[in-house]
């Protein structure tokens, strides 16, 4: 009997075949790919079993950002501190044990971003926080002496004006419970207009207003495209509604920016043609004597918990050469590139700006507004803090001054834990260029891989805090710092590329945070157990920084 090529017995047996000639192949790829040098070396370390083909991802598939939290939570306390997990054919190694980390931050040679951050690019082009290689390095060398401590004392009035503008604001919800994270992003991102782009608040119109929401709708966009899986190909993308509202995000976004850029640039040409010249960055990093370091006592607290990795920025600091006019990032920019002391292009700067509205905004709303949180739970640790606010201010309710700051050292302790406990960048990712040992195990990572260190891991691992998850600002005691890893403490990133904002950020945090505590008690109903966390890119509370102000016994004015 023979069987024609159109009977359903004939095609039943040549889908019998395609399939396992389909499925040999599949497992002779599976078998390949297994032998190769990258997954001998990945599958030597601990991690979830791997799927042929499409690895790990399947797991992550459909999570949610607080249910993905849970799984990564899951996985590191099964596999440990050094965790491996298969991308399809890609390699990702968790990290968290500090001497490890150590090997990959403080590399002058792994500073490649992971390829995630691309999501990034339409909106921040090839800014300080993706660019790398010589590009990042002129422009790091550009923007750092931007963030001097002199600037910094410059932006001590906006931080006050703003700090008591949000008190104000605040005043209707005293006794209903709200979310307080809603004005603590309006706050910074007013701050940010003022001290990146120079728009002060009478100058803004409504566009400043559009353009603060564009901020925080374009970081949602970018978070859907880390979990929506189908959202990271750019060709499904393009294709979605998410792509036409990203385009008019960024219309906004680059529209403002590139008008402020245009105005500033006009104004600094027509003073410059009246002979007003605005004092360069080169007359800030001219230091008259390079040994006139900041004295001790103006040294915060944080300069002595993150002085095991050294920066650019202590560098700045050092050559402290007095206070300066204020200046926003922007006029300082656009000043050094007309004087031609740096080459810097408008739509470089133009970047810039956005790069820093952009880290600067979110990871500090959601930093002070977990502390506000922590301190309505921890009723006797905000007692602490008004014992010290009321020891420096008494019952006056002037403004805060840089020395004031520098008195606050309970406080900053509150903050520092608070950025334990919750840090605001829960990881750090980057891509491997080359081969690179870790600490544990002697493992070697291959080149091609991708680094995840996971911050708020790290910062709960009990070798390095006697109980992890217990609110404790005396984990910040000098006794309690001296003998601890440097790098297991990290919201700030650490090494080369380390936060460019990071004093900037403790300033205006202490600033912020004292004129509210000073006007307020805060208080919360929700045990930190409770707490519903996200990593919308920024770690934050799925369910709402909700707290409740109470007003402090009346001031009088000085
Ligand atoms: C509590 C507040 C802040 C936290 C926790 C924080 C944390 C971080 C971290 C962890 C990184 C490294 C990111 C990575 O490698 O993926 C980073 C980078 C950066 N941050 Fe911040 N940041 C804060 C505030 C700020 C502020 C206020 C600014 C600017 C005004 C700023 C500007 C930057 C910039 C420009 C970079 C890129 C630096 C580089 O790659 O050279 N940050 N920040």
């Amino acid at each position: 009997m023979s069987i024609s090529d159109e009977s359903p017995e004939y095609n039943k047996w040549l889908s019998f075949y395609l399939l396992c000639s389909l499925s040999t192949l599949l497992w002779t790829l599976y078998v390949w790919q297994q032998s190769s040098r990258k997954y001998r070396l990945g599958n030597k370390i601990p991690g979830p079993t791997a799927v042929p083909l499409f690895g790990n991802v399947l797991m992550a598939i459909g999570k949610t950002p607080d249910q993905f939290i849970n799984l990564a939570m899951k996985y590191s306390e099964i596999y440990g501190n050094v965790v491996r997990g298969w991308f399809g054919s890609k390699l990702i190694v968790f990290l968290a044990e500090p001497e490890d980390v150590e090997v990959i931050l403080n590399s002058q040679v792994h500073i490649d971003k992971a390829p995630e951050y691309r999501f990034f690019k339409p909106w921040l082009g090839e800014g300080l926080l993706i660019s790398t290689g010589q590009k990042w390095r002129s422009h790091r060398k550009m923007i750092a002496p931007t963030f001097h401590i002199n600037i910094l004392k410059s932006f001590v009035d906006v931080f006050n004006q703003n700090a008591k503008s949000v008190v104000d604001k605040m005043r209707p919800e005293v006794g209903k419970t709200f979310d307080v994270h809603d004005y603590m992003s309006g706050v910074t991102v007013d701050i940010l207009l003022e001290t990146a782009m120079g728009i002060t608040r009478k100058t803004q119109d409504e566009s400043g207003f559009d353009y603060a929401m564009a901020v925080m709708k374009m970081c949602d966009i970018i978070h859907q495209r880390h979990y929506k899986f189908w959202l990271r190909f750019d060709s499904i993308f393009k294709l979605s509604s998410v792509f036409k509202k990203q385009k008019e995000l960024l219309n906004i976004i680059h529209g403002l920016t590139n008008k402020v850029i245009k105005n500033k640039k006009e104004i600094y040409l027509e003073n410059k043609a009246k002979g007003i010249i605005p004092p360069t960055l080169a007359e800030l990093m001219q230091a008259p004597n390079i040994d006139n370091v900041l004295a001790n006592d103006s040294k915060t607290l944080s300069d002595t918990v993150f002085k095991g990795y050294r920066d650019d920025l202590d560098l700045n600091d050092e050559n402290d050469v007095g206070q300066k006019k204020r200046l926003a990032f922007l006029d300082l920019m656009i000043e050094s590139a007309q004087n031609e002391t740096n080459k810097i292009s408008d739509s470089e700067i133009k970047e810039e700006v956005d790069t820093i509205m952009f880290e600067g905004h979110d990871t500090t709303a959601a930093g002070s507004s977990f502390v506000l949180c922590l301190l309505g739970i921890h009723q006797h640790i905000q007692d602490e803090v008004y014992k010290e606010l009321h020891e420096i201010f008494g019952d006056s309710d002037r403004q805060v001054t840089f020395d004031d700051t520098l008195r606050m050292k309970y406080l900053e302790r509150v903050i520092l834990e608070s950025l334990r406990m919750y840090p605001p960048v829960p990881i750090i990712a980057r891509h491997l260029n080359r081969d690179v040992k870790i600490v544990t195990n002697n493992y070697l990572l291959p080149a091609g891989s991708t680094v995840v260190i996971g911050t708020y891991k790290l910062h709960r691992n009990p070798k390095h805090y006697k109980n992890p998850d217990e609110f404790n600002p005396d984990n910040f005691l000098p006794e309690n710092t001296q003998n601890r890893h440097y790098y297991s403490y990290i919201p700030f990133s650490a090494g080369p590329r380390s936060c460019v904002g990071r004093k900037y950020a403790l300033l205006k945090l202490k600033i912020l945070l004292s004129t509210i505590l000073r006007s307020y008690r805060t208080v919360s109903d929700i045990p930190e157990e409770q707490f519903s966390l996200k990593a919308d890119i920024i770690l934050k509370r799925a369910d709402g920084f909700r707290i409740r102000i109470e007003p402090r016994k009346k001031t009088t004015t000085v």
